[in-house]
């Protein structure tokens, strides 16, 4: 009964001037509605590693192997999980959030407009599944976001080294190779919220169409400085652009009838060769005009919408360093991706981590602990879902 609705917020975002928050959004409203502060909660608990080592000695493990065998199967795997955590985290923390169901008439964060294409959910609860048999009740779903996106990003990087090492001994060069991409250590401990936060989710999440400025902004008020924006960006070395994002780029790029003048001639080609004029009317951005779309009809049917690979090129090796030199010949998908060469201050870190694969290895698993550290929720505060998509 109490423990509905115990909410910690370690990390309140709204607290820091944030251009993206709607005035009439006013958090404090919002949440009286539906959020009780607990009256006796005690201390929160700090992360730990391996926190579950005790409780269930196997999980890390557990959660490790599910995400290395749904990667074998399915491409769209390392993406879609990185992905998830970016939309967790970036909203109240990395407390599961994203994934809860609507009920009762209140909105899911799920729904909101920024998360109409996420993908994953399926993965997140096989792998829930899997450890609610090891160890019931045990490991929450935030701490399976975290890790799941971990091992997709070190997946993600064995795998392109290994095409790469493929490719040298085809060609009779035997070099040695390091494989395995960013790995960075992470605590566990996390514990899952009672709420979804939809209006933050709407308000508070990038929008493509944004700016430099407001990049950067959205970005500060979560306490990312420029340098790590930039490399949290390089996730948009994997995974599918669906064209409805970029359609304004392509035909109509701020009412002008004309495509964003700054994309280079040949890379607008090809996007338009994948994302034509007739999907403009089909498919209105989302999050330019928020709809009333029910969220997971919108997000079956966004996997048969047409999109664009990130690697576009079939260009296999070189997560990161690949994205940014696309950037440096104006070759971005997305507008906020192009958006990073429009100042010296963040141009400056396109170019460092183009020309220094190992330089952006170490930022982007530095920037990923950080994010995975967001809005903590520890014990005794939230509690631990059985299924990951309703409060236990
Ligand atoms: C300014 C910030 C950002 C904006 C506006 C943004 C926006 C988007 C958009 C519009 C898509 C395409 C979705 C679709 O077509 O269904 C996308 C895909 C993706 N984003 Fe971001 N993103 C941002 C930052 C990030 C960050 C920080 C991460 C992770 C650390 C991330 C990870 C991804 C991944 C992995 C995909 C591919 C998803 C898939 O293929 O399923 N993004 N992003
Ligand atoms: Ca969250």
């Amino acid at each position: 009964e109490t423990k509905k609705g115990f909410r910690t917020i370690t990390h309140s975002p709204s607290d820091s001037p944030s251009i993206l928050v709607a005035p009439s959004m006013s958090r404090s409203i919002f949440f009286s509605k539906i959020a009780k502060k607990p009256e006796d909660i005690g201390n929160p608990r700090p992360l730990e590693y391996d926190f579950y080592r005790k409780s269930c000695p196997q999980a890390e493990k557990i959660i490790r192997s599910k995400v290395r065998s749904l990667y074998e199967v399915r491409s769209d795997v390392a993406p879609a999980l990185l992905r998830l955590v970016f939309h967790d985290c970036f909203i109240e923390g990395c407390d599961a959030s994203v994934l809860l169901d609507a009920v009762d008439g209140i909105d899911s964060e799920k729904e909101s407009p920024p998360n109409e294409t996420l993908k994953g959910f399926d993965l997140i609860d096989m792998i829930k599944s899997q450890l609610e048999e090891a160890c019931p009740g045990v490991v929450s779903c935030a701490d399976i976001l975290v890790l799941g996106a971990r091992e997709s990003v070190v997946l993600v990087n064995i795998s392109l080294s290994l095409s790469l090492c493929g490719l040298l001994s085809y060609l009779g060069l035997n070099l040695e190779f390091q494989a395995g991409g960013p790995f960075y250590p992470l605590q566990t401990g996390r514990r899952d919220s009672t709420l979804s936060f939809s209006e933050v989710a709407t308000y508070e999440l990038p929008n493509p169409q944004n700016d430099l400025p407001q990049i950067v902004a959205s970005f500060a008020s979560r306490g990312f400085n420029e340098r790590e924006t930039v490399s949290l960006l390089g996730a948009h070395s994997i995974g599918t652009i669906h064209c409805r994002f970029i359609l304004n780029r392509l035909y109509n790029f701020g009412g002008t009838d004309e495509p964003d003048p700054t994309l280079d001639p040949q890379f607008l080609d090809l996007l338009r060769s994948k994302c034509n004029d007739s999907h403009t009317s089909l498919s209105p951005s989302p999050l330019l005009s928020p709809s009333s779309d029910d969220g997971s009809a919108s997000r079956s049917s966004s996997s048969q919408e047409p999109g664009v690979e990130m690697d576009y090129q079939g260009r296999g090796s070189g997560f990161g360093s690949l994205y940014y030199r696309g950037l440096l010949e104006s070759k971005g998908i997305l507008y906020v991706d192009q958006q990073l060469t429009a100042e010296e201050k963040t141009e400056a870190w396109v170019r460092a981590y183009a020309s220094d694969d190992s330089l952006f290895g170490r930022d982007f698993a530095r920037a990923m602990m950080k994010l995975s550290n967001l809005g903590l929720l520890t014990g005794p505060m939230g509690q631990v879902r059985i299924s990951c998509s309703k409060v236990a």
